[in-house]
């Protein structure tokens, strides 16, 4: 099967919705999301309509907690947005960046009508992702500024609007030290004011992703953003690989993880139904997995010392974003090849439920793999039993 087939394929969870027979389902269901129904959430049609005219997936799930006697629930919507780049990668930056702009903004004017409360774009959402190519001119043009960029003026005005936290996962220019560009994930308030930002942790130095030509690994720890809907935090793509990352951000205090990614078909995707599922059940928190659309092609051919062939493809980007609930339970996966938006209305009690129920925060035995970390990172000796 080549590229091409592959991107034939438009989502797994409609192959298996096509496929089984009723029961077959409610057992695939309940076994493999854990869930036996997917709780729908009820949309607008004009949500609906706007979507089906700009060409992009819309779909809605319920996460329930517990009813509580003493707590009230705690209800938020988040939403996540995939997307493909909007013209030819050989077009002035400028008219790249208004292009992209343009389609994003009818996602996110569906995300307000529907009430969501927090929304998270994809990794460096208004650019293409052309990190693969190692070439400065003309990519380092689309760097920007946290606090005034080009990208936080146009969606400080959707914040506002709507009354929602957005997440800008941007590739920043630090015009006041060194004029350095970062991978960072701006946070806009509901007033439309920037909360601050965080920079991705883990560098890719994998295949294509030659993101380390362009910028280094991110300096501001793991920080945790306590809005006026729930404490969220962005994990950027390359960092759901390291379980330390998604731990460091559940002991701050986060209740949803956000993993804005850009990661492609050949590379990762049988990882992408594991990885954010796996830091949500071990944390005890929420996690929205979300993955860029389609192949993007670049005006000169480039290699990566991989002995394949130069080529202008990125490969494809299979979108394919989810998210998982503190229970495991998650949502099916947006398509692989179009955009889309994905709505999730979750109970933030749930956190607190499930650490009560599987006691993973309680179990975890920080005191015990701190020794051993510190030890292991001065070089002292491993623990390894030797046969005799
Ligand atoms: N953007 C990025 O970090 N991609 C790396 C590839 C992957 O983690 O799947």
């Amino acid at each position: 099967m080549d590229s091409t087939e592959k991107q034939n394929i438009k989502s797994i969870d409609k192959i298996i919705v096509t496929s089984l027979k009723n029961e077959e389902l409610q057992e695939f269901n309940r076994i493999f999301y854990g869930r036996v129904d997917q709780h729908t959430l009820a949309l607008k049609d004009s949500s609906l309509k706007l979507a089906a005219s700009n060409h992009f997936e819309i779909s809605g799930y319920d996460f329930p907690g517990h009813t509580e006697e003493t707590r009230s629930p705690r209800k938020i919507r988040i939403g996540i947005i995939q997307h493909s780049i909007a013209i030819s990668t050989n077009k002035p930056i400028k008219q790249q960046r208004e292009a992209i702009f343009m389609k994003v903004s009818k996602l996110i004017e569906a995300a307000g009508e529907e009430g969501v409360n927090v929304l998270c774009l994809q990794e460096a959402w208004s650019m293409p992702f052309a990190f693969c190519t190692r070439e400065k001119i003309p990519w380092c043009e689309f760097a920007e500024n946290v606090t005034d960029g080009l990208s936080t003026q146009f969606l400080k005005s959707f914040a506002i609007k709507y009354n929602m936290v957005i997440i800008s996962p941007i590739l920043e220019r630090d015009e006041f030290r060194g004029d350095l560009i970062w991978n960072t994930a701006v946070v806009i308030n509901e007033k439309g004011i920037v909360m601050g930002s965080h920079r991705k942790n883990h560098i890719p130095r994998v295949g294509d992703f030659n993101e380390s030509t362009y910028y280094f690994e991110g300096n501001t720890g793991h920080p945790v953003f306590e809005t006026k809907y729930g404490r969220i935090a962005i994990n950027i793509c390359y960092g759901r690989h390291h379980p330390l990352n998604w731990l460091m951000f559940g002991l701050n205090g986060a209740e949803v993880v956000f993993n804005p990614s850009a990661t492609v078909s050949g590379l990762s995707e049988h990882l992408w139904a594991i990885e954010a599922r796996n830091a949500a059940i071990a944390n005890s928190y929420f996690t929205c997995a979300i993955n860029r659309v389609g192949t993007e092609i670049f005006p000169n051919e480039f290699t990566s010392g991989d002995g394949k062939q130069a080529h202008n493809d990125f490969g494809h980007f299979y979108g394919s974003s989810y998210v998982t609930a503190p229970d495991g339970t998650r949502t099916p996966s947006l398509s692989r090849t179009m955009d889309g938006l994905l709505i999730s209305q979750i109970d933030l009690n749930m956190c607190r439920q499930i650490k009560d129920k599987w006691g993973f925060a309680m179990t975890q035995r920080l005191d015990m793999y701190a020794r051993s970390l510190s030890k292991y990172v001065e070089g002292k000796e491993l623990q390894l039993v030797k046969d005799k």
